[in-house]
């Protein structure tokens, strides 16, 4: 008799961002992370309500006036278009059929619920990762995925703040990686639209053409988008 072979776990990638709108810099992120790490799928996972970037608290009801951040529809269906092309890229609906603000405890708490026998590779840019002691919970974070911290341009790709915490834990849970740079943020992109500029060749060819048509980062006197359509 032939001894059984513990099951293999799958190897999924977690891309968490609000990318409003996705750019080139999150693809190349996620791919060559997926590269490296041999995994066999990268969920993109839209935030739902971004806390740190909605603005301030109301100090009535605790809750975060939406500033600044386009619909989450239309953030999540940016995201479907700029993915569709990769068979190993997918986009989950967790943080933004979630109520309330968004952290990445609950994000990584659905996706186990989600996909009991997988090993999640949770990805941050260093700029990302710099902040991740502002986080919710952020102890539990490492116990619940290994984190992948990739470099940006502008930005130091350091552990160090995080090296007290980490020491307790296997040398997997927390590894850098250094990607082709590409000096990309989604304000850049905003900017370029809300003046006219191009976007061409920062966001994939569908996210230009869903911008232009849904008329997202106008100024708001020319942006249909925020009233009803008829
Ligand atoms: N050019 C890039 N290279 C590497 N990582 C990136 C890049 N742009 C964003 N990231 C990472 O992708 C994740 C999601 O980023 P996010 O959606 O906030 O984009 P952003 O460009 O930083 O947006 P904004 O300019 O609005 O702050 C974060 O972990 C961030 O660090
Ligand atoms: O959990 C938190 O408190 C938390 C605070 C800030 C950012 N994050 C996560 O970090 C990822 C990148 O976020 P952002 O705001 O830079 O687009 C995204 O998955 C967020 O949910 C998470």
């Amino acid at each position: 008799m032939s001894a059984e072979r513990p099951p293999v776990r799958r190897r999924i990638g977690v891309m968490g961002g609000t990318f409003d709108p996705i750019h080139n810099g999150h693809l190349v992120a996620a791919s060559e992370v997926a590269h490296r790490f041999s995994l066999h799928e990268v969920i993109f996972v839209p935030t739902g309500r971004p806390w740190q970037k909605v603005g301030e608290t109301d100090e009535t009801d605790g809750s975060h006036a939406a500033k600044h951040v386009s619909p989450a529809e239309d953030r999540y269906l940016m995201t479907v278009i700029a993915t569709a092309s990769n068979p190993r890229f997918s986009v989950s609906r967790v943080d933004i059929d979630r109520e309330g603000d968004t952290y990445t405890v609950d994000t990584l708490r659905d996706l186990h619920a989600i996909l009991p026998d997988a090993q999640l590779f949770f990805i941050t840019g260093a700029d990302a990762l710099e902040s991740i002691l502002s986080w919710q919970n952020w102890e539990e974070l490492f116990d619940l995925a290994n984190f992948v911290g990739v470099s940006r341009p502008g930005y130091e790709l350091s552990a160090s703040h995080l090296s007290q915490h980490l020491e307790k834990l296997p040398p997997e849970t927390l590894q850098m990686l250094e990607i082709p740079a590409l000096a990309i943020s989604s304000t850049e992109c905003r900017e370029r639209a809300a003046q006219g500029r191009p976007v061409w060749y920062l966001v994939p060819d569908g996210v230009v053409q869903y911008i232009a048509k849904r008329r997202l980062y106008r100024p708001l006197r020319n942006n249909s988008s925020r009233v009803s359509a008829p």
